[in-house]
């Protein structure tokens, strides 16, 4: 597979904003190239006419204007709300990974850039021989992090891109992300700094939380600019 322009985005745990960020960049991107997107698998899925339903895989699919089916967008759409690779077990079936690669060749064939999201942080099992770290690796594709903002997100940043760069991952950068409120603790405003001291990638945001900073939209312009001279140029 040549050297695809696509992104990998993980984060630090679930919930930080991996689907929120993700959506922003595809919206941002999809006005001068073909934006193809992907949730290679999608957990704690609710059932809708017999089917079990990925938001995450819909909200990129939307945000992308994308085509493409929802099952090729997201091959592997489980119920239960747990890693991946437990969920596939729980329900019977067998997460391959060979099959994950084939659709993301559908879609990498027909898009100028493929974005892909993991679940959860990047050594959630995806099947029952492969973490999605070892996804990043085989889809050689560069990796964002997106981490809280507040305390507590230094440690868990600095583990994770240690994680990725052990395993010959590039890593792009570390997103800072507002996902839970607008009470920015101390750390809000000092950990960029001290994050950037301590780690050997680029430190991103603080992306605010956009119910409640009047100035979230230029931050998140100038973050989405700044994603994407990292990561395509
Ligand atoms: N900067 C932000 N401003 C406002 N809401 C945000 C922000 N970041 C995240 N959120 C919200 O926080 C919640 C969790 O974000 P999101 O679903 O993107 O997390 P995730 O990392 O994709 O989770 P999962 O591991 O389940 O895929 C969502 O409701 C999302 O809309
Ligand atoms: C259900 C959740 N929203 C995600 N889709 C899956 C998160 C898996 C996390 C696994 C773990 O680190 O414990
Ligand atoms: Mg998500």
């Amino acid at each position: 597979m040549g050297q695809q322009k696509g992104l990998f985005v993980t984060g630090t745990d679930t919930g930080v904003g991996k689907t929120f960020v993700t959506c922003l960049l595809a919206s941002h991107l999809k006005d001068y190239m073909k934006v193809g997107v992907m949730k290679p698998a999608e957990s704690d899925c609710e059932e809708v006419e017999g089917q079990w339903l990925p938001k995450d895989a819909l909200r990129l699919k939307v945000a992308a204007g994308s085509h493409m089916p929802l099952d090729t967008i997201c091959p592997y759409a489980l119920p239960r709300p747990l890693a991946p690779a437990e969920a596939a077990r729980e329900a019977g079936i067998t997460i391959d990974l060979e099959h994950i690669k084939e659709k993301y060749r559908n879609i990498a064939e027909a898009s100028d850039v493929v974005l892909v999201e993991g679940a959860g942080g990047l050594l959630v099992p995806l099947s029952h021989s492969c973490l999605y770290a070892d996804l990043v690796r085989d889809l050689k594709l560069p990796l964002l992090i997106v981490a809280r903002a507040g305390l507590g997100t230094v440690n868990h940043s600095l583990l994770t891109v240690e994680s990725a760069l052990s395993r010959g991952i590039r890593v792009i950068g570390v997103l800072l992300n507002e996902n839970e409120s607008c009470e920015h603790d101390a750390s809000y405003w000092s950990n960029p700094r001290v994050l950037q001291d301590l780690a050997s990638v680029p430190v991103l945001g603080p992306l605010p939380h956009m119910e409640c900073d009047p100035g979230a939209k230029n931050a998140v312009q100038e973050v989405l600019r700044e994603i994407e001279r990292l990561a395509f140029s």
